[in-house]
C-alpha cells in the first residue's frame, strides 16, 4: 500500500475517475461499475475497482482542495502507476449562460494555489486538459445531445473568501469555480499522464440557484457517463 491508499499495486485500474466526495465514489462504483471491488478505507477515503462495458475502472475520491487531491494523485501514478485520471466534480458557475447541472469540461484552470509557485518559483505554469481526453469526453456529448460547455475553470484555494475577485474572473471568461482541476493538470504533465476534469455546475454563484448535498451525491449521471465514456472510447 502508499501512505493514504491500503491497496495492493494491481488492485487499481490503468484509468481512475476522481470525486472529490468519497460517498460519490462509493456512489458510481455502486451505480455504473460491474463487479465493484472496495479496495480502500484508508480515512474513509473510498477507492473501488470494477468494470465498465468490460473495461477494467478505478473510482477513488480525492477530498477537496489541492492538498489532498494531490496526495491522491501522487500516490496513484508513483505507486499504482495510474494512466488517466478524470475528475468527476462540482462546480459553481460564474457565467450567465452557464446553468446548474451543466457539464463543463476544463480545457485549461486558473488558480490562485501555491503549489505551481512553489513548484516553479513564482513563474506561471498553465495547467491544461489532455487533449485525446477532452476531444473524446466532447464527442461523447455531442453524441447523448448534451450542451456540454468547454473553457477555463478557476482552482480556489478558498471555499468561504473574503476577498473573492469573481467579476474579474467572469470577464476574463472563466466559466466556474472549483477546488483542484489545476493540481490535477499539472501533476498529470510531470509523470506524462492523461488528465481531465468533468465537472457538473451544482450552484450559480451569481444567480445563488444550487443542488442539494444528496444530488452533489448521488447525481450528475451526465458527468459520470461522459468520464466513462471518454475513458473507453
Ligand atoms: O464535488 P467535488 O468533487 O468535491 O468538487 C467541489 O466541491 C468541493 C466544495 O464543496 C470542492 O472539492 C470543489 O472542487
Ligand atoms: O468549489 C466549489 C464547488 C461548487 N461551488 C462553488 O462555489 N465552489
Amino acid at each position: 500500500m502508499s501512505v493514504h491508499i491500503g491497496a495492493k499495486t494491481d488492485e487499481i485500474a490503468e484509468t481512475v475517475l476522481l470525486p472529490g466526495d468519497p460517498l460519490r465514489a462509493k456512489y458510481i462504483a455502486e451505480n455504473f461499475l460491474e463487479s465493484a471491488v472496495c479496495y480502500n478505507e484508508v480515512r474513509n477515503m473510498f477507492g473501488y475497482t470494477g468494470t465498465y462495458k468490460g473495461k477494467r475502472i478505478s473510482v477513488q475520491g480525492t477530498g477537496m482542495g489541492v492538498p489532498s487531491l494531490a496526495i491522491y494523485v501522487n500516490e496513484l501514478i508513483s505507486s499504482y502507476n495510474v494512466q488517466n485520471l478524470i475528475r468527476v466534480g462540482t462546480c459553481g458557475a460564474i457565467q450567465k449562460d452557464v446553468k446548474v447541472r451543466d457539464v463543463i469540461l476544463a480545457m485549461s484552470a486558473s488558480t490562485d494555489s501555491q503549489m505551481n509557485r512553489l513548484t516553479f518559483g513564482g513563474v506561471d505554469y498553465a495547467p491544461t486538459a489532455n487533449f485525446d481526453l477532452l476531444k473524446k469526453a466532447y464527442e461523447v456529448g455531442e453524441a447523448k445531445g448534451l450542451s456540454l460547455k468547454v473553457g477555463n475553470v478557476f482552482t480556489a484555494d478558498m471555499f468561504y473568501n473574503d476577498n473573492s475577485e469573481l467579476e474579474k474572473w467572469a470577464k476574463y471568461q472563466i466559466l466556474a469555480i472549483e477546488m483542484e482541476s489545476a493540481a490535477l493538470y499539472t501533476l498529470a504533465a510531470k509523470f506524462n499522464r492523461k488528465a481531465l476534469s468533468v465537472l457538473t455546475v451544482s450552484d450559480h454563484i451569481l444567480t445563488g440557484e444550487e443542488t442539494t448535498a444528496e444530488e452533489r451525491q448521488t447525481t450528475f449521471s451526465d458527468m459520470v457517463e461522459v468520464a466513462l465514456e471518454a475513458a473507453i472510447k
